[in-house]
């Protein structure tokens, strides 16, 4: 039988896994998260952000299993500095290197170039990538639930808190969603790419969004392309938006990222 492109990932993130334990021990990297720099509120900032406007997590993502290379002229700290002077809310990089051509120092270097919060966008199941997010300064996991049992989820979740970082819990499906609202977790993404197909559609947040209840943040990921696509978006509930290929495809990220942030029912043209 053809595995799913989440059967391969977890396939070989388990080895990984395995090896990263035997490299660095768990105590290691928890002395390493105990001496990270502060979290950053995550959720808090792009709480805030929608209220005013919308929250954006502005993605650092090289390439994808669906697109190959995206972005060629690829420097993680010019591009996280770049993401915050066009007023990106938050900043997402992949540190999966065998699908996303991602690194830890991505997210170490991305970090440090700005004073955004920043989610480790990879593939969870076990509590010691969680220590290892904190230790490279992560302030927000991600967790899938098409990826984990309910248990896992949770136990991701409860490690997350002890360190004091959110989790984003990303969903596809409205069993998913349903599972989700079981955690605690106050984000909740709806990712608009089909995991089968990769085919984005924003259908799914319009399908979707209705079963997330309103004191839940709904995180519309992927697929997005044009302020008039989050404006669309915003009449379904969703505010605050996680978005790579479309901004790391341009020569200027900054004025793409602003652009893109130009709401248009803020200013009135809707
Ligand atoms: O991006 C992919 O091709 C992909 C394939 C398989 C699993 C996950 C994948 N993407 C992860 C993401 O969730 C996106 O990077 C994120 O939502 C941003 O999406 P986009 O704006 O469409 O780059």
């Amino acid at each position: 039988m053809t595995q799913t492109i989440l059967e391969k990932i977890k396939a070989y993130k388990l080895e990984e896994i395995a090896a990263d334990k035997a490299a660095v021990p768990l105590e290691e990297v928890e002395a390493l998260a105990a001496a990270a720099p502060p979290v950053r509120p995550f959720a808090d900032a792009l709480l805030t952000a929608s209220i005013e406007n919308y929250g954006l997590i502005a993605e650092i993502k090289k390439a994808s299993p669906s697109k190959g290379l995206i972005r060629a002229d690829f420097d993680p700290s010019a591009l996280a500095k770049a993401y915050e002077d066009g007023g990106a809310t938050c900043l997402s990089v992949l540190t999966d290197t065998p699908s996303f051509q991602g690194a830890k120092q991505f997210l170490i270097d991305a970090r440090a170039a700005c004073d955004l919060p920043v989610l480790r966008k990879d593939f969870m199941y076990d509590t010691y990538q969680v220590a290892e997010a904190r230790s490279m300064g992560a302030d927000c996991i991600l967790i899938i639930m098409a990826s984990v049992s309910d248990a896992q989820a949770a136990e991701l979740e409860d490690a997350a808190t002890q360190y004091g970082m959110d989790a984003l819990i990303e969903t596809h499906n409205a069993a998913e969603v349903e599972r989700a609202l079981l955690l605690k977790s106050r984000m909740i993404g709806i990712n608009n790419r089909n995991l089968n197909t990769f085919e984005t559609s924003l259908d799914t947040t319009r399908t979707l969004s209705k079963h997330v209840p309103g004191e839940r943040m709904i995180v519309c990921e992927s697929g997005l392309n044009t302020a008039q696509d989050l404006a669309d978006m915003a009449r379904f509930g969703a505010r605050t938006f996680l978005i790579g290929e479309s901004l790391m495809r341009q020569e200027d990220v900054a004025g793409a990222t602003r652009n893109l942030l130009a709401n248009p029912l803020r200013a009135g043209g809707m």
